[in-house]
């Protein structure tokens, strides 16, 4: 990864970067926007034919390179999710899932290829795009501190935070990949957004303003950081938020995320509430279904009197019944349980997450990169927490 990546930097640098750098008029800068996220994008420097020869070398010469990433694998689900695996540093990589229109499918099975000519030559045999949505499930870490027992990413520790420019580059490769533009970009990938700040919300401007993705089609989630969400209703971004819960108690939290320990279940719910009150937008708390431990009708009805409580009729639940993770002591709920759960919601608001991907491991909370942390162990990874 080198610093100085020309995506996801603002229109303030990239001016300082023309004018200082390459000794070139201001309004270059546009062009070297144009040249970074718009029709014919380039992934080097030295591919940029809007700009002079002599300019783009002054930013080679500069230390600056564009900051695209080199896609190592990929796979492809039946409905068209394609996962890929992407290189951010010199032994790490990092896992990024396209969800297509539910009305698409694969025309060629799944499968795992290597490389990214023939990654994308999978992903453009998805067919049946109706409404030409393509959603990016994005990380935002190298793996994962919090150590949800229910979260793939979890188990594997925490290596380190990704810039804004390895964020937004997910973006740019699975859109050439699927030859098509995202729509919608939720960080629900790797990592914890909230512990990582600063750079998931430099890659949400850029998203925003450079590559044109509404602010209301990006979703940051998180599993609830203390101090957090102050701070980020300070940054006025149009984008959703959703808040990991998975239980109606703290009792129940604390056996499923370690990290609740320092935040407890009430303290967490006025802290988005008061987020709610800052930027008016709804706010939709996500419940992963695990059996046996949160999926009973009475849980239902307890989390179902407490988001009353306190958002009235402004709280959004999404059920996402657990994916199974091979070697994690869960059990995914049976299809009647997860109606008899949500039947017992008694009028709350709520939509059940179809599971996309998951015959590949794309699916939520089903990535890890691991293909390098075999190299790395599990040792060296878990040593840097
Ligand atoms: C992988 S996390 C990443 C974002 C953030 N760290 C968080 O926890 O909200 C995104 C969502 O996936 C959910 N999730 C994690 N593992 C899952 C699994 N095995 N099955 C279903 N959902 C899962 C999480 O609970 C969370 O709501
Ligand atoms: S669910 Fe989110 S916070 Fe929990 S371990 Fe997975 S990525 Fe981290």
């Amino acid at each position: 990864m080198s610093a100085k990546t020309l995506i996801a930097s603002s229109l303030d640098v990239l001016r300082r970067v023309v004018s200082e750098e390459c000794a070139a008029p201001a309004w270059r800068a546009k062009q070297l926007v144009d040249s970074l996220y718009g029709k014919r994008r380039a992934r080097a420097i030295e591919d940029m034919e809007l700009l002079p020869r002599e300019m783009r070398r002054a930013m080679e010469d500069a230390g600056w390179s564009t900051g695209r990433l080199d896609v190592v694998k990929g796979s492809l689900g039946r409905d068209g999710a394609g996962k890929i695996s992407v290189r951010v540093g010199e032994r790490e990589l990092v896992e990024a899932v396209g969800i297509p229109d539910a009305s698409c499918y694969a025309r060629d099975g799944s499968g795992e290829v290597l490389g990214r000519a023939d990654v994308e030559t999978m992903f453009r045999g998805v067919d049946g795009w109706d409404k030409n949505r393509l959603t990016a499930c994005v990380s935002s870490q190298v793996g994962c501190a919090m150590k949800c027992s229910f979260c793939a990413t979890g188990l594997q520790g925490f290596k380190r935070n990704l810039s804004a420019s390895e964020i937004v580059s997910q973006v740019l490769e699975l859109e050439e990949l699927y030859g098509k533009r995202v729509s919608d970009v939720v960080f629900m990938g790797m990592g914890e957004p909230m512990l990582n700040m600063k750079a998931v919300v430099g890659a949400i401007r850029c998203l925003n303003e450079d590559i044109g993705i509404g602010g209301r089609h990006i979703t940051v989630s998180t599993v609830g950081i203390p101090n957090s969400l102050a701070k980020l209703a300070k940054e006025k971004l149009q984008a959703t938020l959703a808040i990991s819960l998975h239980a109606p108690d703290q009792e129940t939290r604390l056996r499923i995320v370690p990290s609740a320990k320092h935040y407890p279940y009430e303290d967490l719910l006025d802290d988005v509430k008061m987020y709610f009150r800052e930027t008016g937008r709804r706010v939709t708390f996500e419940y992963t279904l695990l059996a046996g431990v949160n999926d009973s009708p009475s849980q239902a009805q307890a989390l179902s009197r407490i988001l009353k409580r306190k958002f009235g009729a402004g709280a959004h639940l999404n059920v996402i019944p657990w994916n199974s993770i091979e070697g994690v002591d869960h059990v995914k709920p049976s299809r009647n349980a997860v109606h008899r759960f949500c039947g017992a919601l008694g009028g709350i608001s709520h939509t059940i997450r179809r599971t996309r991907g998951d015959d590949v491991s794309a699916a939520c909370g089903m990535l890890t990169g691991d293909f390098e942390r075999r190299s790395l162990g599990r040792r060296s990874m878990n040593a840097e927490l």
